[in-house]
């Protein structure tokens, strides 16, 4: 296990510049790289493996700068989002690849095979081709493969988006669960807000070459420090308001905020409720499973609720054209 750090890199394509001042990954931490197509991940995380020189900066594992190292000498064990399995070698001989490519003697190779196959879910599967298997049973293959050397560090590029929903889920359950298991250090990429959210200690969101915002996946959820992050990891209500003696209202929805003058509020649509009252006109609502989506106005602002129905003061069938509402947790953007 190692900690893993970025300081001060720059790496510039033709019309592209990944910056990355301090990036930090704690031992045995599961940190999550996530951000829009183009935003810089894989290539931070080719630069972390070694597959990509940083221009300036380093990348330090355990404090040791690794820039010269190249990627086998580096401890690391990684998956692709497509598999990037042996056509011609069975399931087990993909996994011993590089077992034997160290040679390690016969038995030691079979064990740990055995291992790595367990942790994976896929015991008795070894002599089959990886055509012979479900992307899901591949996938887990390329994971048994890259974590039979033992690696310091685990790298997980897009390693679930060629797979259907339900194997998705199922699969980032699994991959949390050997994580946690063996306690490695992980460095996941992903655009997948939500899958992000279910897996990672911390989450580092990035926007064109940057890191905007690193934090616990329900701080940045409540309390994203720009638009971007609020507005990438879900539906958000971003209210303008001039603050006065550090409140700042929308008719009679106020809100107590430090600074004075221009703010921004924000918050999510389910932290706000809704109670009898005539603050908000109801403009539109959506059902979803088990749950409403309405969209309120106040004074030409919009403002998204969402609630389980059960928690509506009154049925779905006679929802009334005004309502009152309140806000139970808010932020102010920076
Ligand atoms: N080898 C390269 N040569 C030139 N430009 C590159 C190279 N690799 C990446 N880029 C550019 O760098 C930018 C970031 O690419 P990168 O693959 O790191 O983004 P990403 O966030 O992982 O996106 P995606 O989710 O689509 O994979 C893109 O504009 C890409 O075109």
């Amino acid at each position: 296990m190692v900690r893993v750090e970025l300081r001060g890199v720059i790496k510039k394509w033709d019309d592209f510049k990944l910056e990355i001042g301090e990036l930090k990954v704690k031992d045995g931490e599961f940190l999550t790289l996530l951000g829009p197509s183009g935003c810089g991940k894989t290539t931070t995380l080719r630069m972390i493996a070694g597959f990509e020189r940083p221009d300036r900066g380093e990348i330090l594992f355990d404090g040791k700068p690794v820039n010269d190292l190249p990627p086998y000498e580096r401890g690391i064990g990684i998956v692709f989002q497509d598999y990037a399995l042996f056509p011609h070698m069975t399931v087990f001989k993909n996994i011993a690849f590089g077992l034997e490519m160290k040679r390690l003697p016969k038995p030691e190779i079979e064990r740990k095979v055995r291992w790595a196959l367990e942790l994976v879910g896929l015991t008795g599967f070894e002599n089959r081709y990886p055509e012979q298997l479900s992307g899901g049973q591949q996938q887990r293959v390329a994971l048994a493969r890259a974590l039979v050397v033992e690696p310091e560090v685990l790298l997980l590029d897009e390693p679930l988006s060629n797979l259907d929903a339900k194997i998705r889920e199922r699969l980032r359950g699994e991959i949390k669960r050997i994580q946690r298991e063996l306690g490695i250090t992980t460095i996941y990429v992903t655009h997948d807000q939500e899958e992000a959210m279910a897996v990672s200690d911390r989450i580092a969101v990035m926007n064109v070459g940057r890191v905007e915002q690193v934090g616990k996946p329900l701080e940045l959820y409540y309390r994203p420090k720009t638009e971007f992050v609020a507005r990438f990891l879900g539906l958000s209500n971003i209210l303008e308001l001039e603050a006065e003696n550090g409140r700042a209202c929308l008719n009679g929805l106020c809100f107590d905020v430090a600074g004075e003058g221009k703010v921004r509020v924000f918050f999510r649509p389910e932290s706000v409720y809704i109670k009898s009252g005539d603050t908000a006109e109801v403009i539109d609502y959506e059902l979803l499973p088990g749950r409403i989506r309405l969209k309120l106005g106040i004074e030409g602002e919009v403002i998204l609720a969402e609630r389980f129905l059960e928690e509506l003061p009154f049925s779905v069938e006679e929802m009334p054209e005004r309502v009152g509402i309140e806000v139970r947790s808010f932020s102010v953007l920076d």
